[in-house]
C-alpha cells in the first residue's frame, strides 16, 4: 500500500453521481442504503461535494458487492483478508466500489461494520490515499473501534486539499 500525503486524481466536478448494482444478503437493502449513503454524507459535510443517487445507466461511483474473481484484476480473496478496494477518480471503473461478499458485513461492532468500510472507500473513490496515521479513516487497516466521528482533522483538510 503506498502512502502518500500528496493526494492523487480528482473529479473535475463537485456532483459526483452514485449507483448500487449488487446488494450483500447480510442486511436488508435498505439498511445497506442507510449505511453508504451516510457514509458518502461523511464526505459530503467536510466537503464541498454533492452526491446523486442514480438508478440507471452509467454513474461515477458503481457499488457492488461481489468475491473471489469479479471481472477486474483485484479478486476478492475469501473470508477476512482485504475488505473491499476501490478505484481513484476517472472514467469508466474508476471510482467504482467493491465490497467482498465472503465478509460478514453487520451495522454494528462484530462482523465488519459496512459504514465504516464504506466510507473508507469512498474516500478512495474520491481521490484519497492511504493515512500513516491509526487516527485517520484513512489508515490501512479495520479498526471496529472507529467511533461515531470517522473523520480526523487530516482527512478533512486532504478532502479540502484535493476538492
Ligand atoms: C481486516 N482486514 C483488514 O484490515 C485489511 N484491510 C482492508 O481490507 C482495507 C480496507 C479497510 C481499512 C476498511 C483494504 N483497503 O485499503 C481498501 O481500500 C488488511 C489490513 C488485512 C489488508
Ligand atoms: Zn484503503
Amino acid at each position: 500500500e503506498e502512502y502518500s500525503n500528496a493526494q492523487g486524481t480528482r473529479w473535475n466536478k463537485n456532483i459526483i453521481t452514485y449507483r448500487y448494482l449488487l446488494y450483500t444478503r447480510d442486511l436488508p437493502r435498505s439498511t445497506v442504503d442507510f449505511l453508504l449513503e451516510t457514509a458518502f454524507r461523511v464526505w459530503a459535510r467536510a466537503s464541498s461535494l454533492t452526491f446523486v443517487r442514480m438508478h440507471s445507466h452509467n454513474a461515477d461511483i458503481m457499488v457492488e458487492f461481489v468475491t473471489s474473481d469479479h471481472g477486474d484484476l483485484y479478486p476478492f480473496d475469501g473470508p477476512r483478508g482485504t475488505l473491499a478496494h476501490a478505484f481513484g477518480p476517472g472514467l469508466g471503473v474508476g471510482g467504482d466500489t467493491h465490497f467482498d461478499d465472503d465478509e460478514r458485513w453487520t451495522t454494528g461492532k462484530t462482523g465488519f461494520n459496512l459504514h465504516v468500510v464504506a466510507a473508507h472507500e469512498f474516500g478512495h473513490a474520491l481521490g484519497l490515499k492511504h493515512s500513516r496515521n491509526p487516527e485517520s479513516l484513512m489508515y490501512p487497516t479495520y479498526k471496529s473501534s472507529r467511533g461515531a466521528s470517522l473523520l480526523a482533522s487530516e482527512d478533512v483538510a486532504n478532502i479540502n486539499t484535493l476538492y
